[in-house]
Parts: structure tokens; sequence; C-alpha cells
């Protein structure tokens, strides 16, 4: 832990929260709109475990990795286009209806967000969820007082692991590349992070697939956000 924060002296500036495997355990909801949608199209349901680790990356990479079964979706058959877009649709409508109804708030997150606002951090959520789904999970899950901006996978025309997401609400809540860290769980928050110029902090806990967390090249790797009180 104490190569964490070489950036102390100017922290905490802004923090930058991935949403879903980081404040949110999203996935009974996110399973439950796949399986849906799979049902809708004839194919065979997938357990919520398996599911997590295809939450990530939006929505679409999502429907291609449940309509394979794989997360290398594209090493699979290739998928038709107009089967894709149906079932997209059909799973955010899905979703829309059940989002935040059986996500739960990890444990350390509230502790660790009033810390951060006690010292006068400010703090943002970019995921790669559909903008439209945020503040909903966000207000169900009693956390939307803690952000002043939200950047979903659909606000620009890129999302991690561009850069683009992380600067634009690094921006608006005045934060800048010195004073500024990304809190995430998976590879593309690592790599937007970097591609940001920014530090990032990962937690062990969430939806992470591939490489092993501790080997995605994160500053700071922790079991729960309590560790960096
Ligand atoms: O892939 C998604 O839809 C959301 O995932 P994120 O909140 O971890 O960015
Ligand atoms: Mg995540």
């Amino acid at each position: 832990m104490e190569a964490r924060f070489t950036f102390t002296h100017q922290w905490p500036g802004v923090a930058l929260f991935d949403l879903d495997g980081t404040l949110v355990d999203s996935a009974p909801d996110v399973a439950a709109a796949v399986n849906h949608m799979l049902e809708t199209f004839d194919r065979k349901p997938v357990d919520a475990e398996k599911v997590s680790h295809w939450v990530g990356n939006g929505s679409e990479e999502l429907v291609r990795r449940a309509l394979t079964g794989r997360v290398d979706w594209r090493a699979a058959e290739p998928l038709d286009d107009a089967l894709v877009n149906d079932a997209l649709n059909h799973y955010l409508n899905s979703y829309e209806e059940l989002n935040g109804a059986h996500s739960t708030v990890y444990e350390g997150v509230e502790p660790f967000l009033r810390h951060l606002h006690e010292q006068g951090c400010r703090m943002g959520v970019v995921t790669n969820k559909p903008e439209r789904f945020i503040s909903p999970l966000l207000e169900q899950m009693g956390l939307e007082h803690w952000f002043d901006r939200a950047v979903g996978g659909d606000t620009l025309a890129v999302r991690k692991p561009d850069a683009g997401p992380l600067l634009l609400a690094m921006h608006a809540l005045g934060g800048n590349l010195g004073n500024t860290v990304m809190i995430g769980d998976s590879a593309a928050d690592v790599e937007a992070a970097r591609n940001a110029g920014l530090p990032s902090v990962i937690v062990r806990y969430g939806y992470n697939f591939g490489a092993p967390v501790d080997d995605l090249g994160a500053d700071v790797v922790v079991d729960s956000l309590t560790e960096l009180l």
C-alpha cells in the first residue's frame, strides 16, 4: 500500500467512480434483464455470476456476449446486426423496468463517500451504463446526493476505456490531471484512467474478467474502499 497516492499532496480534489461492480452490485438486475432477453430470443438462461463478468464495456457488448455466451464474442460465429439491435432494444427495455430492484450498495462505499465529502472532495460517476439509467439507480441506492456529475456510456460518442468520459467529468467538477483519481473495478477503468493520464484505484470485489485484478496495472488495488480511509 505504500505506493498509493503519490499524488496525496493535492488529493482529494476530484474522485471519479465507476458504477457497476464498484459502487453498486447491479448484477442481479442486469442478469434478470439479460435472461428475459435470452428467453425472448429462444436462448438458454445464464446464471447471474456469469453475466456479471460481461458487465463493464457497455450494453451492446453485454448483449453480444450474452447472445454468443462468451466474453470474446468476436471469436464466435458472426452475429446478425438486426438480431443484435433487436436484442439490445429488448434488453434495454427490460433493464429499465428492473433497474435497482435487486441491486445493493457494496460495503465500504458509504463511509468512503462520506469521508471524501467531508474532506471537500468533489465526486462524479463515470460508467459505461446508458446515461438514463444512472440517476434512477443512484436514487434508489440513496447515493445520488454524493455526486455532482454523471457521465454514461452514451453521453459521448466514446466510452471507457476511452479517456473522453473521464476528462468530461473531471473538467465539469473543476478537477485537473494533478488532483483527480479514477476508482473502478475493471480493465476499462484502468485503461481509461491511463489514457486520461490519471491514477487509478481498483476494487477486487467487482466484475473484472480476463487478467487478474492485480495485473491490470492500477496504482492501488483494494478489497474494500474503507482500506483507503
Ligand atoms: O458496462 C456497463 O453497462 C456498465 O459498467 P460500469 O458501470 O462498470 O462502467
Ligand atoms: Mg464496473
